[in-house]
């Protein structure tokens, strides 16, 4: 029994949705299919999950709704006469029309109530589209299927209770069509995954239905070792490990979410990354063990956006609580941190720029100093952090000394190297100008010179 995602992309026109259907069709283990909402035709184009975000702030700044209202509907007015599709088209207009009678209740729960008829309307016209071509199947809404979500809006979080509902799924005779990307509270209300979450829903539902495989199709023939926007015919990863990959993810392959892999990875149940636009190609393969050879460094990804942080205090080692007063400075600001290197004397705090606006930086800032007495405080914006992944490195001397040779003879400057103890990563923290320079510099390093 297999999960099949399919992205926004795989989705975006009928020339896709006829590949999609194949792909399911030609394989009986497809049984659960979850739906992204309508992806961009061209570069050019607005994603309609985007669309959707524009339509909520429309409302919500209580402007006029027709036009963005009548964009969405066209999509699914496209796709739908394209197809010669009849019956879900009417609820699909009466449910993006009605979004704008909605009784105001919040802006996060307004923007997800938005925000997710974007994957559930192209599930109804998809279930209704396999349905019409040879493919019984059913559209069932994440409520009907028990997907239960903890109550955080944009940002969702599996309940433990869901994989026991979800479950059941297994008895349906029909391919189940679950739109991606949202769950369903306590209260009966939407909540939405962070973007990009269709990957988590697909992940949640193929650990709840004991799947033997999460296929997750995509554009790319399989995931390359660095961003191929940035190394042209870059080297494809035939398997990863999942710990590899989570380090990927979160460090900026986009290419699947972050937080997808942890439900597949708590059931055991491995995740195939492959093409809708050539689904032959055997794509790329994340599991808890890797039969391929245990290279040192399997993957290099890049992520813009962070600030640092430096302070500074002599004989900072000898004063009880630094660390724990550090951290609840941030706690009480509400910021999280990613990383927190340290030496004798000081302490490095790297966190993602977009919690910060000038007045908060400022109170942080303040606070730092005046509960700690710093000797030196450096703020440093637009860093990006770059990270080495490979478990191969537990197992390989000179990984670390190969990368900042590589950096340096390419006059990148260090800000910040870590080494985290479970050796999957090593992260260099650069200035954002670097970025894409650091990742060149390190893919010849590591996957273009002989070792
Ligand atoms: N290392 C990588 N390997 C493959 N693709 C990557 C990588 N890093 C980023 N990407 C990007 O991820 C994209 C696919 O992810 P996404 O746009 O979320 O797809 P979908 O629409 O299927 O959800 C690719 O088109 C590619 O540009
Ligand atoms: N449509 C949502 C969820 C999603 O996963 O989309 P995609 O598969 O196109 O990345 C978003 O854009 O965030």
């Amino acid at each position: 029994m297999k999960v099949t995602k399919f992205g926004g992309s795989s989705l975006s026109n009928t020339t896709q949705l006829q590949k999609v259907l194949s792909i399911v069709k030609a394989d009986p283990e497809r049984r659960f299919v979850i739906v992204s909402a309508p992806g961009k035709r061209v570069e050019s184009d607005t994603k309609v999950t985007d669309l959707l975000i524009q339509y909520a702030e429309t409302f919500l700044n209580k402007q006029n709704t027709t036009q963005i209202e009548e964009d969405i509907i066209h999509r699914y007015e496209e796709i739908s006469r394209e197809l010669n599709l009849k019956t879900a088209l009417p609820e699909i207009k009466h449910l993006l029309s009605s979004l704008k009678e909605t009784t105001y209740v919040s802006v996060p729960r307004i923007m997800d109530l938005f925000k997710s008829s974007g994957e559930n309307c192209h599930a109804m016209l998809i279930a209704e589209f396999f349905s019409r071509n040879g493919l019984p199947a059913q559209y069932i809404h994440p409520k009907e299927a028990g997907l239960l979500v903890e109550d955080i809006p944009g940002d969702a979080i599996i309940k433990k209770e869901a994989y026991e509902k979800l479950y059941n799924l297994r008895q349906l005779d029909k391919v189940a069509v679950i739109p991606g990307f949202f769950g369903i509270t306590e209260n009966n209300d939407i909540c939405t995954f962070s973007r990009g979450g269709s990957d988590v829903t697909g992940s949640i539902v193929a650990a709840g239905v004991k799947a033997d495989l999460y296929e997750n199709f995509t554009d790319v023939d399989a995931i390359y070792s660095a961003h191929p926007g940035i190394i042209p015919n870059c080297h494809a990863i035939k398997e990863l490990t999942f710990s590899e990959m989570r380090e990927l993810s979160y460090s900026g392959f986009k290419v699947l979410h972050d937080e997808a892999l942890m439900p597949a990875f708590k059931a055991n149940i491995p995740v195939v990354i492959k093409n809708t636009n050539n689904p032959s190609a055997p794509g790329t393969l994340i599991s808890s063990k890797r039969t391929t050879s245990n290279e040192a460094v399997v993957g290099i990804a890049g992520d813009s956006g962070f600030t640092s942080i430096y302070i500074s205090k002599y004989l900072m080692n000898r004063q009880l609580g630094f660390g724990y007063s550090v951290l609840k400075i941030l706690k009480d600001l509400e910021l999280q941190y990613e990383h927190l290197p340290s030496g004798i004397d000081d302490i490095t705090i790297i966190l993602r720029k977009d919690q910060l606006n000038n007045s908060l930086e400022a109170e942080l800032i303040k606070r730092l100093q005046e509960t700690l007495d710093l000797d030196e405080i450096i703020v440093k914006h637009n860093i990006s952090m770059i990270a080495l992944v490979g478990e191969g490195m537990r197992n390989n001397i000179g990984v670390a000394s190969r990368a900042t040779s590589a950096l340096s003879r390419n006059h990148i400057n260090l800000e910040m190297i870590s080494q985290g103890s479970s050796e999957v990563s090593i992260l260099f923290a650069i200035d954002d100008a670097n970025e894409k320079d650091a990742i060149k510099a390190l893919y010849y390093e590591f996957f273009c010179l002989a070792k």
